[in-house]
């Protein structure tokens, strides 16, 4: 092993063996694909309709500060979604008085304070580009997921909130949530998605910059006004029950369908429209063949619901 990969390994923080990792993942999609939902510290996970998975940030009494555990556990929760066929689409929610206050500031006081021991700078930035790289993984795999997710948003979305909504497909939230891109208030450039992602949903390269430039809250207009959210609602019932309603007419759909539309948006997201058409094209030649798209049109033609098989 060389002296780099020793160091690395050497703290339990930035240790993270690859085969008890993909061993963790395989056992949680093992877990989920024998229909019995899996269980998590920071994750709770249930199926409030058919094909409907709803995961809720559960630390309420930490409104949902994103700890250690968190990060992990995201990861193994949506590899194992994106591979269980009683999953077609997620709700995202958080438990208690608010979606989330982002980082665990005090759980990650060793990583803010550098205070792993290393002296050597150049050895200390090898293990923060893992660690960090570790950390994009955690709302990633919410894009790398077919199935869309849903975040259904109240009260407070601080930081790596941010972070994780700007990765997800579709986001609601209710009349009193407010946003805050709140990184350089801790003296740091956000680096788990928002500068990536945000200006691709909200189009106003200004406004993204004053928001990330300033840490300013906005609330639940401003983020309807400048299309970071789709509806706003009343309170968070409501705005459940309305994700729900949503989340329904898109498990109705074809699977094969909404999966295609999930990854070819986000392809046409990152590349030109030539390459995004020729992208289409070859996905569609296969995707084409499904039997999905009799059963649609024939259900359609008869005014009924089509009944999708599993994937
Ligand atoms: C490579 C790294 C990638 C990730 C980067 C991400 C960066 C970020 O997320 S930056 C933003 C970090 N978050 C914050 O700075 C927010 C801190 N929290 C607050 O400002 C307030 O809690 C808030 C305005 C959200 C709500 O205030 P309120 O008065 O309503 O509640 P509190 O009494 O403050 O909080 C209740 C308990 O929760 C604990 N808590 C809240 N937020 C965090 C947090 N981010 N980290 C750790 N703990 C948090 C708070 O301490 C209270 O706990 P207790 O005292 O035990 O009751």
């Amino acid at each position: 092993m060389s002296l780099i990969a020793r160091s690395l390994l050497r703290t339990g923080l930035f240790a993270a063996p690859r085969a008890i990792k993909l061993t963790q993942v395989l056992c949680s999609a093992r877990k989920m694909s024998s229909n019995s939902l899996p269980q998590f510290e920071t994750l709770a996970v249930t199926s409030p309709k058919e094909y409907v998975y709803q995961v809720e940030l559960n630390r309420p009494k930490k409104l949902n500060a994103m700890n250690k555990a968190f990060w992990r556990e995201m990861v193994e929760c949506f590899n194992g979604i994106a591979q269980d066929p009683n999953c077609r689409i997620v709700i995202l929610t958080g438990a208690g008085r608010a979606f989330t206050s982002g980082l665990d500031v005090m759980d990650h006081a060793d990583v803010l304070m550098s205070m792993d021991g290393e002296d050597d700078v150049s050895r200390k930035a090898f293990k923060f580009i893992q660690f960090i790289k570790k950390y994009q993984e955690t709302f990633t795999v919410i894009e790398k997921c077919r199935k869309p997710v849903i975040a259904a948003i109240h009260n407070a979305c601080v930081g790596g909130g941010v972070d994780m909504i700007t990765a997800c497909d579709i986001r609601l939230c209710t009349e009193d949530a407010w946003f805050q891109i709140k990184e350089v208030e801790l003296g740091l450039a956000a680096d788990v998605g928002t500068l990536q992602r945000l200006p691709k949903i909200v189009g106003n390269d200004s406004l993204v910059r004053e928001l990330a430039y300033t840490a300013r809250r906005f609330q639940a207009l401003e983020a309807k006004g400048c299309g970071l959210v789709s509806q706003v609602y009343k309170d968070k019932d409501t705005m459940i029950e309305g994700a729900l309603e949503l989340a329904s007419t898109i498990a109705s759909q074809s699977p094969i369908a909404v999966q295609g539309t999930k990854v070819n948006l986000i392809y046409s997201r990152d590349h030109s429209v030539p390459e995004a058409l020729d992208y289409i094209a070859a996905w569609n030649m296969s995707m084409l063949q499904t039997e999905d798209l009799m059963k649609a049109i024939q259900a359609g033609m008869a005014k009924e619901k089509a009944n999708f098989s599993k994937l």
